[in-house]
């Protein structure tokens, strides 16, 4: 198998594994080969490369990110790693330099890498305390023209609930967000008139046909259960269109049966689940020079057991919340499944990273079917221990039939912007 370079043309590949889940067998993986032809998956041999069991996965979605954040940490580095750390250094950065170029290079440096990583739809969240919106919603509307065929994307406003005025500023936000086509988001603490907070957050989405994405009790105080108050305020309202409910870490410290009342509820509601377990890691059970205990990652596998639809995103890169990351999903996979132990519980957590996500989101569903768009990432790995044990730096991404130029974008390239290291 050569890992350089597939021929231009019509192509088969020969020999490769697909996980059985995405093509709804019950098998780890079924091999097969896949013909590729004017961009499609196809019925018709093309010329044949023997690919010697590489696992063939569809391009990621990659549903909670922060693209308008991405890469300031040269210049705006989180001063002890906690999350007041990152909140404050991020609110004095965005209001000093974020200029729409600003955000736009930045932006476009995050895409790159997702996109030669196998990304083919990202959410981001953008900081939308005014008048940052007013700045970075129409920067997003052009990037996302820019690269559409290759990402699909989609935004979402992101406010704290404290600052988010239901009869006040935040309605025009809402109006920007609707007229952008995206998506209603806020970040929701345990303050003392939540329920009223969320309630005219809701209905602000309702009157103006808007999905939901919130981030929630991203900590690990247990009394932090801001949670139960989405997911009942939405089924009071009849809220009917879908909504995401990022983070969830508090669950993770909560007495088993509080945290399994309100992860049945959550069920109940249908609320799509995210977990961030790379910037939970960062941030959660942080003291400095004390070793951290607790990992932050949410209830993933109580959840799937009850039908709850779970998936893994990056979260921040390179940014106070999160100092890593390169926007490459299989980086997400593989922390996800150790700090998960997604492993030894059935073959079927892929899904979390494909097929999951792009319900939440209404992205296309994954598809290996003749005539769906040929968007796929060629391992070098014939089962999941071999796949997880390497970074898969040497993987083949296909956009639309062909094999893409996976070259990275060079830090250097935002010195002028956020300084050099
Ligand atoms: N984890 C995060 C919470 C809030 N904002 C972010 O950018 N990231």
């Amino acid at each position: 198998m050569d890992f350089r370079k597939l021929p231009s043309g019509a192509v088969t590949l020969r020999d490769v594994r697909v996980p059985g889940c995405l093509l709804g067998d019950k098998a780890a993986f079924v091999k097969r080969d896949i013909h590729l032809r004017d961009g499609q998956i196809s019925d018709t041999p093309g010329e044949a490369v023997d690919m010697g069991g590489a696992i063939v996965l569809p391009c990621f979605v990659d549903m909670h990110t922060h693209l308008d954040k991405g890469h300031i940490w040269p210049r705006a580095a989180n001063p002890d790693g906690t999350f007041m750390g990152a909140l404050t250094t991020v609110r004095a950065d965005s209001s000093a330099n974020w200029s729409a170029e600003d955000v736009r290079r930045r932006m476009d440096f995050s895409l790159r890498c997702a996109f030669a990583h196998g990304t083919r739809a990202i959410r981001t969240h953008i900081d939308s305390i005014a008048p940052q919106d007013e700045i970075s919603w129409p920067v997003f509307r052009e990037m996302r023209e820019e690269w559409a065929g290759r990402i699909d994307l989609q935004g979402a406003c992101l406010i704290a609930c404290d600052r988010m005025e239901p009869e006040g500023r935040f309605r025009e936000t809402a109006d920007r967000v609707a007229d952008a086509g995206g998506v209603l988001g806020m970040v929701t603490y345990p303050v003392p008139d939540l329920r009223a907070r969320v309630e005219g957050f809701l209905r602000l989405a309702m009157e103006r046909g808007l999905e939901a994405d919130f981030h929630v009790d991203e900590t690990l105080d247990p009394e932090s259960q801001t949670l139960r108050v989405v997911a009942e305020t939405a089924r009071d309202l009849s809220f009917d269109k879908p909504i995401t409910v990022g983070h969830l870490c508090s669950l993770s410290a909560q007495e088993t049966g509080v945290a399994m009342d309100t992860i049945d509820l959550v069920a109940e509601v249908g609320l799509n689940v995210v977990s961030l377990p790379m910037c939970n890691l960062y941030l959660q059970n942080r003291h400095n020079h004390r070793t951290p205990r607790k990992r932050g990652i949410t209830l993933v596998h109580e959840m799937k057991v009850r039908g709850i639809n779970v998936s893994f995103a990056s979260d921040n890169t390179r940014d106070p919340f999160y100092a890593y990351g390169d926007m490459d999903m299989i980086e997400v996979m593989r922390e996800a499944t150790r700090i998960g132990h997604l492993d030894h519980t059935g073959d079927d957590w892929v899904n979390a990273f494909t097929a999951n996500p792009a319900k939440a989101c209404g992205f296309a569903a994954p598809s290996f079917a003749a005539g769906a768009s040929a968007d796929l990432v060629i391992c070098k790995a014939r089962s999941w221990g071999e796949f997880f044990a390497r970074p898969q730096a040497d993987r083949i991404v296909v956009r639309g039939g062909k094999q893409i130029d996976r070259t990275l974008p060079e830090y250097s390239e935002l010195d002028d912007l956020v300084g050099v290291p």
